[in-house]
Formats: C-alpha cells, sequence, structure tokens
C-alpha cells in the first residue's frame, strides 16, 4: 500500500488511514471474489494497484472532475473507475451502472464492507437507464472505461449529463481514427470534444488518454436507441 500513498500524494489525495484502509478492502474482496467470477485478469496487487486505481484516479486533479458533485459511471464492470474516484472524492455522490448483475452486486457488498458511502451501484443497460427521468440529463458528469467504442459509448453515457457538465473517456493512447469516426454521433447527442490528456503519474506505466466531452446542447428524446442497437448500427 506504500506504493498508493506515493501515487496518492502525487494527485493531491491525502493517504489518511481510513481511506488506505478501504483501498485495501475493496482490493482484497474484488481479488478474493474474482478466484469465483472473472472480475479481472490480474492478481498482483501491485499491478491491481496501478491498472486499476492508479488509472482510474487519473481524472482527479481536473477541474472538470474537482466541480462535479454527482457522477455516473457507465459499465462499471467491478467498480472501476467509479469506486477509486468515490474513496478519493467522499463529499461527491455516485451512481455506478453495469448490464450484468452479478458484478453489482459485488460492488455494493465490499463498498459496504469498506464503509465507502458515497456509492450507489445498480443493474441495468445504459441505453435503458438514460430514457429513465429519474437519471435523464442529472449527472454534472459521466466517466466509462474500457466499455465500447466513442460512438457507441456517447450513445451511452452523454443522455445521462446536464447541459454544461462533462464526460469523460478514458481510452488507449491511439484515439485519433476513433475520434474522427465519432464526432458526428457526439455533435448529433449534444458534446463537443473539447481536449485530450494524457495525465503522467511517475513511478507508474499508464498508458491511458483521457478524452474530454462537454455538454453543450440537450439529446434527442429519440436517444439512447433501444437496447443493442448502439453496438449494432453505430452512429456515423
Ligand atoms: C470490459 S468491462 C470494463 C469494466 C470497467 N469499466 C473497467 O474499466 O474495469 C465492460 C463492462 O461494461 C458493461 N456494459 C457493456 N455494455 C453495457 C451497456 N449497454 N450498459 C451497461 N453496461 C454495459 C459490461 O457488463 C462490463 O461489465
Amino acid at each position: 500500500m506504500k506504493q498508493l500513498e506515493r501515487a496518492l500524494t502525487q494527485l493531491g489525495i491525502s493517504s489518511d488511514s481510513s481511506r488506505i484502509e478501504k483501498f485495501r478492502i475493496y482490493m482484497e474482496g474484488i481479488l478474493s471474489w474474482n478466484k469465483m467470477v472473472n472480475l479481472t485478469s490480474i492478481t498482483d496487487p501491485e499491478e491491481f494497484i496501478e491498472k486499476y486505481y492508479m488509472d482510474s484516479l487519473l481524472c482527479v486533479s481536473y477541474d472538470e472532475f474537482q466541480n462535479s458533485n454527482s457522477i455516473i459511471d457507465v459499465g462499471t464492470g467491478g467498480g472501476f473507475p467509479g469506486v477509486p474516484l468515490a474513496i478519493a472524492a467522499p463529499e461527491k455522490e455516485f451512481l455506478l451502472i453495469d448490464s450484468l448483475n452479478k458484478r453489482i452486486k459485488i460492488i455494493n457488498e465490499l463498498c459496504e464492507k469498506a464503509e465507502i458511502k458515497n456509492v450507489t451501484a445498480i443493474h441495468g443497460r445504459a441505453e435503458e437507464l438514460a430514457k429513465n427521468k429519474k437519471y435523464r440529463q442529472k449527472f454534472d458528469l459521466c466517466v466509462s472505461r474500457a466499455v465500447a467504442n466513442l460512438s457507441v459509448l456517447s450513445e451511452y453515457c452523454l443522455p445521462f449529463i446536464k447541459k454544461g457538465g462533462w464526460f469523460l473517456a478514458y481510452k488507449g493512447p491511439d484515439i485519433r481514427e476513433e475520434l474522427k469516426e465519432s464526432r458526428k454521433a457526439i455533435q448529433i447527442l449534444g458534446g463537443e470534444v473539447k481536449k485530450e490528456e494524457q495525465p503522467i503519474l511517475d513511478g507508474f506505466r499508464l498508458d491511458h488518454k483521457i478524452i474530454f466531452i462537454k455538454k453543450t446542447g440537450s439529446t434527442p428524446s429519440k436517444y439512447p436507441r433501444k437496447a443493442g442497437t448502439p453496438s449494432k448500427e453505430p452512429l456515423k
């Protein structure tokens, strides 16, 4: 956990013992569940901290994150990037969604065990939850990592975000082609790509870029299309 403490310091997050304990309990829980349910191919704690915790935390020092109170993580899997972000920012509220209920149950169980009180995890497909008034255009910020290509992902994520809010997409290092192919979709859905950042943390090999997309307009009510359609027929 020393490695985690050093990285938190670099990110300007205090590494008090109760915060470190939450990170530890959650990681041990995921690694233990992983023996029964496939959540990650990583079994080494050091590698886990780098690939799951540090990578998830890459956006914490940006104003777009700092200035947001309500945050949704779409396709959270085992809780990434949502859970590490929630441990880092206990004053913000996080909703984590995933289409696999087993993963949601594990997140809720582990958040209770680690006393992570600002996370609610719910089961559902983004295409369906984004039609629900309770969630549609209600969030200051949406984050998503390793879920779909940017065009499909924008249809999943942009409908959840309030006008003036942000979508931070965690993407691999070479995003040029994907960005080009998704420009039209992002525009149709009420978004605008503002910048790409590749945050660096000393001592870690992190290769994710973050694409910052601002929600500048409203998402037309016909989006997202019905479950399965965005991935079968991505907007072009
Ligand atoms: C490769 S995993 C990535 C999980 C996590 N974000 C991470 O970075 O470790 C993709 C996750 O997205 C979820 N997912 C895929 N399509 C979805 C959809 N339309 N709505 C909600 N969740 C979805 C899957 O169930 C899976 O858990």
